[in-house]
């Protein structure tokens, strides 16, 4: 075994100065660059002396913190849109909360109000305009736009609203009261229908006007048929899966996964770990990871996840092998080492194929799996062959009666790029929602609805 090479040390706040100049060359990644309003004020230490990699790292763990909270467990068991008969909608005002960022780009289905990006007042190219011809052909009817979200012209709309017809609103988020829960914008907003369905799991993590606050004014609030898949999928399937259940985690750093790793090692029986948090692992192994991304102020929660998993009897397997690079960037040289022979000034972007062949033998004895983070940085072609190679197991798998569960961000990325996302049991349509339920977490859009058990009762 090498021993442990003295990291080279830069801080993420001089990697984030320095990326002030680089960040457009750096970054031709999917959501590259520095997300808005994301300070670098935290100075985590990293082995990668490639300032590019520290802002690309950097970039990921602005979106992935930004939803972090305490919760408890996921409750499942919330009313459906489904429980509700013709007799409970004909003529009915129904609010549609729905999360477009998903649909936008994967072909949207009926939504009465959603959020686009995150504007800052009225900003006309946040404006769902655009969305009405698209919305119209899918639906087969002409869908209303609506100019504003609240107010007296669109109280006119909705009153003249005949049966079976859809009226979208503007970008709720056009409103600062949407993000702050003001309860009498959600008022206003609930004013406008008799009852809430709410289909936008993407956002269901933010207790927002018109996730959370509307089902205080509006009932029977109820979960659209997505977000119980979601559910169904994320908290059901993993909760209560077929055996072996392997999980496969990957993405940038250890630090944004902990929360997913521990509630997995809980639930799993295979723990598959790849990306950008396996030097964490290698380096508190005492192995040398060159210019790899390293965690220091995580060996120890490393040393002690690889405990956790033996006390728990979890199969936990590091990629045995990598591909290096001499840059962070798609031209980069590369060539595949094993784990433990990473040299100085090389840093580690994607599992080897010996790791593939290894995951994919594993993978064969499962019956369920779930996979959260890609294997390496494949936005990098070159670096990509790892990823493509677990989603098209996972495809393969699938179409055995595995059941196989993608958990959102860019997995779901990844899974697209190859172009199996259809054969997957489940392809999650939030990034921080699926991570959040990943983890264990109630989700507030999720908590605000009607109790199944409820409807269960009143049926007897
Ligand atoms: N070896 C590596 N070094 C540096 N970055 C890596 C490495 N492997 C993967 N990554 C990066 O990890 C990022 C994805 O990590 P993240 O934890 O955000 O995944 P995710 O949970 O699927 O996505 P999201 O946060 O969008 O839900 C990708 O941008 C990828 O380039
Ligand atoms: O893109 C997403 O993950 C959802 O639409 C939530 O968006 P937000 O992170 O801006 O709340």
């Amino acid at each position: 075994m090498a021993s442990a090479a003295a990291p080279t040390t830069s801080s993420l706040s001089l990697a984030a100065r320095r990326a002030a100049s680089v960040a457009p060359a750096a970054a031709p990644l999917r959501r590259g660059g520095l997300a808005a309003g994301c300070q670098p004020a935290r100075s985590l230490a990293f082995a990668a002396a490639d300032h590019r990699l520290a802002v690309h790292v950097l970039s990921r763990c602005c979106a992935a913190s930004s939803a972090r909270g305490t919760r408890a467990i996921a409750t499942m068991a919330k009313k459906s849109v489904g429980d509700l008969t013709a007799a409970d909608l004909e003529g009915k005002r129904v609010f549609v909360r729905a999360d477009l960022n998903y649909l936008i780009s994967n072909g949207a289905k009926v939504i009465l109000s959603s959020h686009l990006g995150r504007p800052k007042g009225v900003t006309p190219k946040f404006s769902l305009a655009p969305l009405v011809p698209r919305l119209s052909e899918l639906l087969g009817i002409e869908v209303i736009k609506a100019d504003d979200v609240i107010g007296p012209e669109v109280e006119k709309l909705v009153s003249t609203l005949p049966n079976c017809s859809v009226l979208l609103l503007e970008n709720v988020r056009f409103y600062k009261e949407e993000e702050k829960n003001d309860p009498e914008f959600a008022k206003k907003l609930a004013s406008l229908a008799d009852l809430y369905v709410n289909d936008a799991f993407g956002t269901a993590h933010r207790a927002h006007a018109s996730t959370e606050g509307v089902t205080k004014f509006l009932k029977p609030s109820v979960a659209g048929f997505l977000l119980q898949k979601e559910l169904d999928y994320l908290v059901g399937a993993v909760s209560n899966p077929d055996r072996p259940f392997a999980a496969i985690v990957g993405g940038s750093k250890v630090s944004s996964k902990i929360g997913v790793i521990e509630s997995l090692l809980e639930k799993c029986d295979i723990l598959l770990l790849g990306g950008g948090m396996i030097f964490t692992f290698y380096k508190a192994q005492g192995l040398s990871v060159g210019a790899s991304l390293v965690e220091e102020d995580k060996l120890e929660l490393a040393t002690s996840l690889l405990a956790k998993a033996k006390e728990k009897g979890v199969s936990l397997l590091l990629p045995s092998d990598v591909v290096i690079a001499d840059k962070f960037a798609p031209d980069a040289n590369s060539k595949i080492v094993p784990a433990s022979e990473i040299p100085d000034g090389w840093m580690g972007l994607d599992i080897g194929p010996d790791s593939v062949a290894s995951f994919s033998s594993t993978l064969e004895t499962t019956k369920t799996v779930i996979w959260n983070g890609p294997m390496g940085v494949f936005e990098f072609d070159k670096f990509a062959i790892g990823t493509e190679a677990i989603a098209k197991k996972l495809a393969d798998l699938s179409g055995k009666g595995v059941t196989t569960i993608i958990g959102g961000g860019d997995s779901v990325a990844a899974v697209e790029k190859v172009g199996v996302a259809d054969v997957m049991s489940h392809i999650s349509t939030g990034g921080g929602a699926s991570l959040e339920l990943l983890e264990g977490k109630e989700l507030p859009g999720v908590v605000a609805l009607d109790e199944a058990v409820a409807v269960a009762r009143s049926k007897l």
